[in-house]
């Protein structure tokens, strides 16, 4: 029988480790269930796994593994396989948990059990993600705070910025995107207003998941473990964002079908099928039998949704300063952009706080060879095509609170080229997109 794993995200500081901690040391916690754990934490000193490790030994003996090498999405390849089959030989548990770094993706460490050498020993149960309530809701939530005022995240000076790594705000969003079940902790630090309204945006983000309010992450082991959630194909398309563009794409209802255009060169972005059970633009499906009933976030706390999609490029100077004065209540953005002067590049923008990261995530088909175009094309018959321009298009989600997006979109589209200067030659402009596969520019804010 495999082992069941549930895998541990949230930002730094954001009350994992509080959590574990409580769930290997409540009395409550099912004294037959054995439960190993995995941590992984940035950086040479390993406290985190010192503090699991003497608390873990009152409850479960010395089932904790260290993985000292920095960060589980870049050891990857080999450390985190090898490390939970080489735990789950040498030892015997119930359970696995896998605490991940506060900087860590979880799509790839899910991966690891799903497909990697480790999903045959282990069944991925869950992927859940701790978010402090504080700060989540002072830099997403919080309606009277101008974009100037928005206090840092922890560490996030050293990880975003002009040297084009993630905005690490970016990142705090993908764990919320991509989960089963998300823990609000540090309820304590928030009102009951806030709080809510930080449910009600998380809802919008991620309408798949359940979430749960904490302080010091102390929640009932049987609403974390044993509770069957995950299916990959399902956390890989549940994002709030992602549900827009398809509604808008395929209309309600619709199937999406799978990989819609666009060659992801990297093959991470294998899209799998989509959730054919989405009502609209926060549209509510879930991916296998687990059901729940929010009520839809955007009718609550002026929260909105909203796809964008132009098949014109953008003036890449006027997009660039659209960039860095986006409005307030903007929470979330992204999609794939087409802009002028990149012709290849089908380039992701995601916007997530305070910064915008433009990143070249593949090629439009269109930029292929004719016979490689054809091939593309025959593998997506449903793929729309534009006789001068083929597969180049934008399409974008915008998810925020009191959000206009009516302005929104006509601030957008006066950065779309205009029709005197699609006859231009667009390598004149200026051009802070990127341009090799996997390249990212990050753009502040109210950086002008
Ligand atoms: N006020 C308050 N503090 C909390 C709560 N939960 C955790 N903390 C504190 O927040 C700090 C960070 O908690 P950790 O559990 O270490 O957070 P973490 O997510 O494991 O952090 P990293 O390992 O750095 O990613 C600690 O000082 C905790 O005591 C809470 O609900 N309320």
């Amino acid at each position: 029988m495999s082992v069941p794993v549930t895998v541990l995200c949230g930002e730094l500081g954001a009350g994992k480790t509080t959590l574990l901690s409580g769930l290997l040391e409540s009395p409550d916690a099912d004294t037959e269930r054995d439960i190993a754990v995995l941590v992984n934490d940035v950086g040479a000193v390993n406290v985190d796994a010192d503090l699991v490790e003497a608390r873990t030994d009152l409850a479960t003996g010395e089932e904790v593994v260290a993985l000292e090498n920095g960060c589980i999405c870049c050891s990857l390849g080999g450390e985190l396989s090898r490390a939970v089959i080489q735990l789950w030989k040498e030892h015997e548990f119930d359970h696995l948990v896998v605490e991940a770094s506060g900087v860590g993706e979880p799509e790839p460490i899910a991966r690891q059990f799903v497909r990697g050498p480790a999903g045959g020993p282990y069944d991925l149960e869950a992927v859940v993600t701790v978010v402090d309530a504080r700060r989540f809701h002072d830099r997403f939530a919080d309606v009277d705070l101008a974009a100037d005022e928005v206090p840092a995240i922890q560490g996030e000076g050293e990880d975003s910025g002009g040297d084009g790594t993630r905005p690490l705000a970016d990142l705090v969003l993908e764990q919320v995107e991509f989960c089963d079940l998300l823990v609000v902790n540090k309820c304590d630090l928030v009102d009951d207003a806030e709080r809510e309204r930080v449910v009600a945006l998380l809802e919008a983000l991620q309408p798949r998941a359940d979430v749960l309010t904490t302080e010091y992450g102390a929640i009932d082991p049987a609403a974390l473990l044993g509770v069957e959630r995950f299916d990959l194909e399902a956390a890989s398309e549940a994002a709030g964002w992602k549900r827009a563009i398809e509604a808008d794409e395929y209309g309600d209802g619709a199937t999406a079908g799978d990989d819609h255009g666009h060659d992801q060169e990297d093959g991470i972005d294998d899209h799998l099928e989509h959730d054919d059970d989405h009502e609209d633009g926060h549209g509510h499906g879930h991916g296998h039998d687990h059901t729940h009933d929010h009520t839809h976030p955007p009718e609550r706390y002026g929260i909105a949704v909203d796809a964008y999609h132009r098949r014109r490029p953008f003036h890449p100077e006027r997009f660039a300063a659209l960039l860095t004065d986006l409005p307030d209540g903007l929470v979330r953005a992204k999609g794939l952009c087409w802009i002028a002067g990149r012709e290849d590049q089908a380039i992701t923008m995601s916007y997530a706080g305070t910064e915008t990261s433009l990143e070249v995530t593949g090629r439009w088909i269109a930029s292929f060879a004719e016979k490689r175009q054809e091939t593309y094309r025959q593998g997506q018959p449903d793929l729309e095509w534009d006789e001068e321009w083929g597969d180049r298009e934008t399409r974008l989600a915008v998810i925020g609170r009191d959000l206009e997006c009516s302005a929104l979109e006509a601030r957008l589209d006066d950065c779309l080229l205009t029709d005197a200067e699609m006859d231009e030659d667009w390598h004149d402009y200026d051009n802070r997109a990127p341009t090799a596969m996997g390249e990212t520019t990050v753009i502040d804010t109210d950086s002008l």
